[in-house]
């Protein structure tokens, strides 16, 4: 008997699985055929309806394989599910490769990662506390090692 640490009811075809015991991501299979030109999206069914524990969210990654093999990746990554949401958990791909791609129903299409989520109260104040970072953000610590030391031009 397999550990787990949460239970989800599922309806439909294509129960979402773990390949592998320890593995964090649920393959989510495909229910309908579609082909996505280069630079397209879509909304692909996968005909299950989840219904996730309270504190719970579903997280729908990319498959690494896709997005290595053919430039195929989850548009929002990492898609959202609700705990509360009840419709068809849908998966919107995107095709960056440079081919068509076609998915057939039942491919494996993206996963789903299940966790823990906290809930926050957001209170308003008129200042926050100051902190070691500060404002900086958006690369303002580098983008590489020899930015602490050096500068492009003194590396060149
Ligand atoms: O990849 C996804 C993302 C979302 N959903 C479903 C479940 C989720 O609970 C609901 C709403 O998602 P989200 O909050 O990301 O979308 P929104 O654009 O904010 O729509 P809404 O106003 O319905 O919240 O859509 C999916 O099936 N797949
Ligand atoms: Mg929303």
């Amino acid at each position: 008997m397999p550990m787990t640490d949460a239970q989800i009811l599922v309806t439909g075809e294509n129960t979402p699985e773990y390949a592998h015991p320890g593995d964090a991501g649920a393959d989510l299979r495909a229910s309908e055929a579609i082909t996505l030109e280069p630079g397209d999206r879509a909304l692909v069914a996968t005909g299950i309806r989840i219904a996730l524990p309270d504190g719970f969210v579903g997280l729908v990654h990319p498959r690494s394989g896709l997005a290595a093999k053919h430039g195929v990746t989850v548009l929002n990554t990492p898609g959202t599910i609700d705990a509360g949401y009840r419709g068809e958990v849908k998966v919107i791909l995107a095709n960056l490769g440079r081919e068509p791609f076609s998915v057939e129903p039942g491919d494996r299409i993206a996963q789903l990662v299940v966790q823990r989520v906290e809930r926050a109260e957001f209170i308003r104040v008129e200042q926050l506390p100051g902190s070691d970072r500060g404002e900086g953000g958006f690369g303002s610590t580098g983008h590489r090692a020899a930015d602490e030391t050096t500068t492009d031009q003194e590396s060149a």
